[in-house]
């Protein structure tokens, strides 16, 4: 077998419970199985597990919930902790200590905590422990969410530093259309660019049990790209799918990862969703693109949502396109300040400064 391998292998709620209302053990120990052989070939394994909601609603008997959030993070509550004993009883008949990470958004896109999440995950793999990831559904508002545990994994697996990503789901992997209402529905082998095209055939989850569908897998497959990530959306039903993927066989749809990958420091900018957004103007833009410049508040228009300082925003044309993504050396409210002045009346202004520039261009990736 190939030498040693980081894989993050992502687990849908349509895998674990195979279609039905309940998580199939039979379906989920094999799976186990799987990864216990490779864990024990030296390979580290990264579990990203859906599934707590429907272990609550299981555990609770289908109970009549109104449609609301507490409702879904009640479900939540009571199904993550039946989900992880369930992982940490199949784990335990290979041997195997697993380790629950739960997470949510704001602990990805502040730096300091990026760091320590991936401190965490990398002392659970270096002790052969198998981190067991999923959302930390019960606490995390719409505001701290990462939403879908296929965003979820890509940045589990730009944490763990994986060579690749592996999207467990009930299809093959992606289709020329959704196959459950298109038969003449091709699979897609390869991906070496995700782009609009490609986003418009990959559609929403219809069978009501998982979130996102081949939408947010592309998204998810985008971004661990980026990072040099290999990425492969498969079928959990397939036979010895996870050892596949490891020796390279190839198997449902892989999207090549970016020959030049995003320098590691820049790889959790790219990962975290933006805090916030500014509107700068042509000058500023013509700076960024055409002479690699930092963003110095005179171009800075105008700012929405609220931000920290160190936080990840997005920066767009006056015309509403993305220019780049980087980490505001200002809060909101100082930005708001400063917008349109020069950079040496900033102390001015604000009484203090963090420097003459609102983004630094070591802190910015291009869109
Ligand atoms: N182009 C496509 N190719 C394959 N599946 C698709 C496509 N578009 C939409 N889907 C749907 O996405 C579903 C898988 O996503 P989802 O229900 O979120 O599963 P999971 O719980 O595994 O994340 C499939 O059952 C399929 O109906
Ligand atoms: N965190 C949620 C799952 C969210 C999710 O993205 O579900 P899925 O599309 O089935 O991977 C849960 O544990 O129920």
């Amino acid at each position: 077998m190939s030498s040693s391998q980081t894989l993050v292998v992502k687990l849908g709620t349509s895998v674990l419970t195979g279609g039905s209302r309940r998580l199939n053990r039979a379906h989920i120990v094999e799976l186990v199985r799987q990864c216990a052989r490779l864990h024990a070939a030296g390979h580290r394994i990264v579990i990203v597990t859906s599934g707590a909601m429907a272990a609550g609603r299981e555990h609770l008997g289908y109970p009549e919930l109104p449609p609301t959030i507490a409702s879904k993070q009640l479900l939540a509550a009571v199904g993550q902790s039946r989900l992880i004993q369930l992982w940490e009883q199949l784990f335990s008949i290979y041997g195997i200590h697993i380790g629950q990470m739960l997470l949510t958004r704001a602990d990805l896109e502040d730096r300091e905590r990026f760091l320590n999440a991936r401190d965490t995950l990398r002392a659970l793999l270096d002790n052969h422990i198998v981190p067991v990831i999923n959302e930390n559904d019960a606490v995390a508002t719409a505001e701290i969410k990462v939403g879908d545990n296929d965003n979820l994994s890509a940045l589990a697996a730009i944490l763990a530093g994986a060579d690749k990503l592996l999207l467990l789901t009930d299809q093959p992997g992606l289709f020329t259309g959704d196959p459950r209402n298109d038969p003449n529905a091709e699979l897609i082998a390869d991906v070496h660019s995700i782009d609009d095209a490609l986003r418009t055939i990959a559609g929403d989850s219809v069978s009501g049990l998982g979130t996102g569908g081949m939408a947010t897998k592309l998204q998810a497959a985008d971004v661990a790209c980026r990072a040099g990530i290999d990425t492969i959306i498969a079928a959990g039903s397939k036979p010895g799918v996870i050892a596949e993927v490891i020796t390279g066989t190839p198997v449902g749809t892989r999207f090549h990862a970016m020959e030049t990958p995003l320098e590691n420091r820049k790889r959790w900018i790219f990962g975290a969703p933006p805090a916030g957004e500014i509107i700068v103007d042509d000058g500023a833009i013509s700076a960024i693109l055409e002479r690699g410049s930092s963003l110095l508040p005179k171009g800075v228009r105008t700012i929405s949502g609220n931000f920290s300082r160190g936080e990840v925003i997005r920066i767009r044309s006056l015309q509403g396109l993305d220019i780049a993504h980087g980490v505001s050396r200002y809060n909101s409210d100082a930005m708001r300040m400063i917008a349109g002045h020069h950079s040496r009346q900033i102390s001015t202004i604000l009484g203090y400064e963090y420097g003459p520039v609102a983004v630094h261009r070591d802190d910015m990736i291009v869109s």
